[in-house]
């Protein structure tokens, strides 16, 4: 009993969900999914609205309760006890602090409800406002705080009694666009010095690639793809996640070897090499920073895709201009390159090439 109890403290995974699932009547909010996630991981659920993050984590929080499957926690089946006992930490969207209290008082809240000594309690506050960068506004009520401090009061009441898991249910969704990228910052490096389990919902891509550990991209309350951001971005399975994650040129046509895709009557390009790949129409994407531009007179390197067309648009996004290229076999393709200055920057109606890398070219699953 003993020596299964040591065990079960070192398993790897912090939650796992099996066969998980929750439906309302005749609405299926999430199908039955097979979930783990790693102890100190930090996990995003991705989605659009409606996907199902919310429900998933209401499952693992408690909140509500599946309709079919098991969820465990440190490998115990926790599928049945209330929310209060899992020790789950939570941030939320809009704040949720008690108007009435002080920043010091709100932190303090979970401890008192723990009945810890008021020394402890104190100790612990402090530790936590400084974790955020509050120290000194322990006296102020919420409502003289702005938004972001706001949620840094919400951390800081989180993180105060250690909980081994934190969900954060879109933490920065109300805070401005500089605001929320100086946030995601701080919320990594807390997830660094503490080495919690993060469980955070999201349905902006950029915030998840830049703080994941892995992503789980939901759609229509499944699991469409669960991997690190890299391997979302540059290995998306599906149209769906291609498109969800990132921009994408998708190119339609019939792979016919192992490496070569047939997209007109005379045009092939080249794929990544693979047995796998069943021989059939496909999807073919290739995201707009792989494609490169140049010169009809220009070389191009050996073994390149390479298309000619005629520039349609070209928008000067700061850092980066898109230019969007009709090809001569009816294509529409987005390049996405450096900034140069505006007369070396290619022109509406100019004739171009284009070109990109065939291990740049991903096949999509079907
Ligand atoms: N209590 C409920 N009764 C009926 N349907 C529900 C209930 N809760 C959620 N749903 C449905 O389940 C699906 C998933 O909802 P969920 O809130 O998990 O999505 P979400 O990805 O969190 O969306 P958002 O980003 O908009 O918060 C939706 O179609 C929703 O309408």
């Amino acid at each position: 009993m003993g020596d299964a109890k040591v065990l079960a403290d070192h398993s790897a995974h912090a939650i796992t969900l099996r066969g998980t699932s929750k439906t309302y009547g005749p609405v299926t909010a999430l199908h039955p999914i097979d979930l783990t996630v790693d102890k100190g991981e930090f996990l995003t659920l991705l989605g659009p609205s409606g996907s199902g993050k919310t429900t998933l984590l209401n499952l693992i929080a408690g909140a509500i309760g599946p309709t079919t499957g098991t969820i465990l926690l440190d490998e115990r089946d926790i599928t049945r006890m209330p929310p209060r006992e899992r020790g789950i930490g939570m941030v939320f969207q809009n704040y949720a602090l008690m108007p009435h209290m002080t920043v010091f008082e709100n932190v303090a809240y979970p401890l008192r409800v723990r009945r810890e000594h008021p020394k402890a309690i104190r100790a612990k506050v402090m530790e936590s406002l400084d974790r955020v960068g509050l120290r000194g506004l322990e006296d102020r009520k919420p409502r003289q705080l702005s938004g972001g401090q706001q949620q840094r009061v919400g951390i800081a009441r989180c993180i105060v009694y250690s909980p081994a898991i934190i969900m954060m249910d879109e933490p920065l969704g109300a805070l401005d666009k500089n605001l929320r990228e100086q946030m995601q910052g701080e919320i990594k490096r807390l997830h660094k010095e503490l080495g919690t389990t993060i469980i955070y919902v999201t349905h902006d891509q950029e915030e998840a690639l830049n703080m994941s550990d892995r992503i789980c991209l939901l759609s229509g309350g499944q699991i469409v793809q669960l991997g690190s951001p890299d391997e979302l971005y540059f290995q998306p399975r599906s149209r769906f996640v291609a498109e969800f994650i990132g921009e994408s040129n998708l190119i339609s046509g019939r792979v016919i070897g192992n490496d070569r895709m047939k997209i007109a009557e005379d045009r092939f390009i080249l794929v990544p090499k693979a047995e796998r790949i069943e021989k059939s129409e496909h999807l073919v994407m290739v995201r707009p920073e792989k494609v490169r531009i140049s010169k009809l007179d220009e070389n191009t390197a050996e073994g390149d895709n390479v298309l000619s067309g005629e520039v349609v648009s070209s928008s000067f996004i700061g850092g980066m201009t898109r230019v969007t290229i009709n090809t001569e076999n009816g294509l529409s393709i987005t390049a996405k390159m450096v900034s140069a200055r505006a007369h070396s920057r290619p022109e509406p109606a100019s004739k171009v090439r284009l070109c990109w890398s065939p291990s740049d070219s991903v096949v999509l699953e079907n």
